[in-house]
């Protein structure tokens, strides 16, 4: 080959090559634009997801302004009259509790509404009045337990209004009655309750649903325990998240969403859930005056630990009152039941693996008084409407702040003074951990009740902001505000005495610096033999306290509150193993440590948490503390009686001239006169509850006996407006002649005279009738309440439903006898509807987890 024939073709070749590389870079180049086209519509279709979300959002809340227009919901309204009246005849409530009316204006008004009220607030009253306004409407109640459910739909039987349940429980016969009446705008049935599995399970119903809907019937949909929709809040229940089918269905129909406890991201969920953009927001404080919140340094020993409960309930509840002790697992229930009786307590273990007849057994004596406490895992929970809970000891933390609201707010929901324990010690945070973790943000959650717990500021003030409140004055009704109000007394007294030096020294002195033990912690684990450097808490304090003086220098209690600490700070962070049987927690020093070893960082632990808790004197029960709260309740109640006795006797403020003596001796005839009346309107209704196989506080509440002592009504009609219409006829003569004498019940309605309260509490069969006879009595009254509506109806409608009951009664008289309703107590047990695909208890997530507990 000629020499210019090579320099030909490596010229092409270069050429070659040159175009190859300006390809190449152009393909990279264009592969980089399209990075950035396909960056782009990434960045624009996300952004059109969201505009279409904000518009529908936006729509929703133009859609509902139209449909409803905001007013002032404490303002005049035209159903106000009506209200009031179903207020005192249906219900038999003198008067509205705080955002009561405000909510009942607004859901009336058509508004979707988001209800946060404290337990016990009166958040049922929101819904089941209102849905008595309706004509011919009906309002769905989504409820998330069964048990709740049928209390609901009992009580309501018991006020004389038409509600019903369709869940698994329901037979196949009365579920097509219902069924039917659903549908039957003149069956007048005013309340539907159903669980969130029935509507998102069974499309059978939801078309029933869509069919009142269209019927223009669909008067109201309330759900209950709304903070079950999300999943940054306790009891989050999958189905509750698929509700917002509902307001998507059902456009028009205004949603009543309640909840007793939610926090501020919980009840952004809630709304966005649900599709209520825009609602109306009604929140009552979370702040229950009535509890006081105390934290127990936990003994070490099981022995001591038990004795020390024993000795707080013995010690203050002498007289038998009710209380609850949560404990973590299924065998902590059973064990701790066990001890406790053995030191003479009357209790008995609850946990979701007990046989459901035993557990139905265990609530009913409990909220009949026959047994003092229930040690329970949290299986005992939504559905427990005993409201003179007066303690609620918690054998160790909750897995959340929000769980442990609600588990404490079990206690005084009768408004009375009643006592919140919680012992804790830190190896409670890693067994709690070891039971939660495989729960969506368990760490977040447990990281607030270690905060909490491990606080040494006001216990009310941490729970208020929790929730987004500022916090209220405590009063000392938590035990570190207690401490402090001792401490400011020695505080003044120092002040007055060596001036503000010596104050600031005694506040300094109430943080100990344990920084080196602290770094000796860290080392310790970072030289833990084996590759992951990780130890249980015992472990590790063994270890340490081996191998170094300045951990031996502290107590094995300061030993802890140093690890407590250093985890709380996040130098420490929890590590787990899982093995077939069980879940273990290890700590294990985090990256965050090595600040602490550079000298960067220091580490405190409060002088009175390391001092105190080294003797065994701090375990021992506060004798003062809880004898002066004692001694508070008691002076309330007199209190009360005393009001009610006043009131009673006409007596209003003693004459400028009645000597102070005079005064007394009237207050006391007068206390004593109401505590008469309140103790025979409490056999008459024991008598009545009885004969009817129900508790007796569903024949009259504590409320209802106050009330019933204090106005002393003389007819039928007074007394309607206390109880009720219903509760007036059916037990109106009992409650009358209990009140005013034998006389006057005997005379039946308006009946008056005297005879005095102390009367009715004669035995059975001296002035009323017996059992039997009141049975018979009350079914004759319902009897009677029934006929008129069926007046009210037009000719074909009557005839009809006249051939129903027939059929009816056909039936019924085929069948063998009914037995007597059961008691409302007897109803309450953790159970979900099955007809769910979950199926499961509302606590399953507990109940799976009941496994290890
Ligand atoms: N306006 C009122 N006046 C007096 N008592 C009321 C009033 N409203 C409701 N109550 C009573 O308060 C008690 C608690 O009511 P309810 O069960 O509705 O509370 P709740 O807010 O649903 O509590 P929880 O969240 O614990 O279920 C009931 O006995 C009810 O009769």
């Amino acid at each position: 080959m000629s020499a210019e024939v090579v320099l030909a073709w490596e010229e092409d070749e270069e050429e070659q090559a040159g175009a190859m590389e300006g390809a190449a870079a152009q393909l990279a180049a264009v592969e980089h634009e399209m990075r950035q086209v396909e960056g782009q519509i990434e960045r624009l279709l996300a952004r059109q997801a969201a505009l279409q979300e904000e518009r529908e959002r936006l729509s929703r809340v133009l859609a509902a302004e139209a449909r409803a227009p905001r007013r002032d919901w404490q303002g005049a309204f035209e159903w106000d009259a009506r209200v009031a009246q179903l207020l005192g005849a249906v219900f038999g409530l003198p008067s509205f509790r705080p955002l009561q009316r405000e909510v009942i204006n607004a859901t009336l008004q058509g508004r979707d509404v988001l209800c946060l009220m404290p337990s016990g607030g009166g958040k049922s009253l929101c819904y089941q009045l209102p849905a008595l306004l309706g004509g011919t409407g009906l309002t769905l109640v989504v409820s998330p337990l069964l048990s709740l459910i049928q209390d609901q739909v009992l009580g309501l039987e018991e006020l004389g209004v038409h509600a019903a349940a369709l869940t698994s429980l329901t037979d196949k016969d009365a579920a097509s009655a219902i069924s039917k009446q659903v549908e039957d705008a003149l069956a007048g049935l005013r309340l539907l309750y159903c669980t969130p599995e029935k509507v998102v399970n069974s499309k059978r119903f939801f078309a029933k649903l869509e069919k009142v809907y269209k019927q223009g019937r669909l008067e109201r949909i309330a759900i209950d325990e709304a903070h079950c929709c999300s999943q940054w809040g306790n009891d989050f229940r999958p189905d509750y998240k698929k509700l917002g089918i509902l307001k998507q269905q059902f456009p028009d129909t205004p949603i009543l969403a309640l909840t007793a406890t939610a926090t501020q991201t919980v009840c952004d969920d809630v709304q966005s859930i649900l599709r209520i953009d825009g609602c109306e927001f009604f929140r009552s404080s979370i702040n229950r005056p009535n509890l006081f919140y105390e934290m127990k340094p936990k003994p070490a020993s099981g022995a001591d630990l038990v004795k020390d409960i024993a000795g707080f309930v013995s010690g203050n509840y002498p007289d038998g009152e009710s209380g609850i002790v949560y404990v973590l697992t299924r065998k902590d229930a059973e064990t701790l039941a066990e001890e406790l009786r053995g030191l003479g307590i009357s209790c008995a273990a609850y946990h979701a693996d007990l046989d459901a007849a035993v557990r139905e057994s265990v609530h009913r004596r409990w909220s009949q008084g026959r047994l003092q406490v229930i040690c329970a895992t949290i299986a005992f929970g939504m559905g427990i409407n005993n409201p003179h809970v007066r303690f609620v000891v918690h054998h160790t933390i909750s897995k959340s702040i929000d769980n442990y609201y609600q588990e404490s707010g079990r206690a005084g929901r009768d408004g009375l003074p009643a006592h919140c324990r919680l012992y804790w010690r830190f190896g409670d945070y890693m067994r709690q951990a070891s039971v939660v973790v495989m729960d969506s943000n368990w760490e977040p959650h447990l990281r607030g009740m270690l905060q909490y717990a491990a606080a040494s500021g006001c216990r009310r003030a941490a729970l208020c902001r929790h929730f987004g409140e500022a916090p209220p004055p405590c009063h000392q009704t938590c035990d570190c505000c207690k401490r402090v109000a001792g401490g400011a007394a020695g505080g003044a007294a120092a002040a007055a005495a060596g001036g503000r030096q010596q104050q600031q020294h005694q506040q300094q002195q109430q943080l100990k610096d344990v920084t080196e033990a602290a770094k000796g912690v860290v080392q310790t684990l970072q030289a833990w033999p084996g590759a992951e450097k990780r130890a249980t808490l015992i472990q590790l304090v063994d270890k340490w306290r081996k191998e170094s003086a300045a951990a031996k220098a502290l107590s094995r209690d300061e030993n802890e509150a140093v690890v407590q600490q250093l985890a709380a700070d996040g130098y420490l962070k929890l590590d787990f193993g899982f093995s077939a049987y069980a879940t273990n927690a290890y700590l294990k020093a985090s990256a965050q440590a090595s600040l602490l070893l550079q000298g960067k960082r220091q580490v405190f632990i409060p002088a009175q948490a390391a001092g105190g808790s080294a003797g065994s004197e701090a375990h021992k029960p506060e004798e003062g503390a809880v004898e002066r709260f004692k001694a508070q309740q008691q002076a309330q109640r007199g209190q009360q009686q005393q009001q009610a006795a006043g009131t009673a006797s006409g007596a209003g403020p003693a004459p400028h001239a009645a000597t102070a003596q005079a005064a007394e001796r009237r207050a006391a005839a007068a206390a004593a006169d109401a505590a008469s009346a309140c103790a025979a309107l409490e056999a008459a209704r024991s008598q009545l509850a009885a004969a009817q196989g129900t508790i007796p506080a569903a024949v009259l509440t504590d409320d209802q006996v106050r009330q019933l002592a204090q106005r002393r009504p003389a007819t039928q009609q007074q007394l309607a407006q206390l109880i009720g219409q219903q509760k007036a006829e059916v037990y109106g003569r009992q409650l009358l002649a209990a009140l005013l004498g034998p006389a006057a019940g005997g005379t039946g309605r308006g009946a008056g005279g005297g005879g005095g309260a102390a009367a009715a509490a004669a035995p059975r069969g001296e002035g009323g009738p017996g059992p039997q006879q009141q049975v018979q009595q009350q079914q004759q009254a319902k009897q009677a309440k029934q006929q008129p509506k069926a007046k009210a109806k037009p000719a074909a409608a009557k005839a009809q439903k006249q051939q129903q009951q027939q059929q009816q009664q056909q039936q019924q008289a085929a069948k063998p006898k009914p037995k007597p309703k059961p008691p409302t107590a007897e109803a309450e047990v953790v159970v979900l509807d099955s007809s769910s695909e979950e199926d499961s208890d509302f606590h399953a997530p507990a109940a799976k987890r009941g496994k290890k507990g």
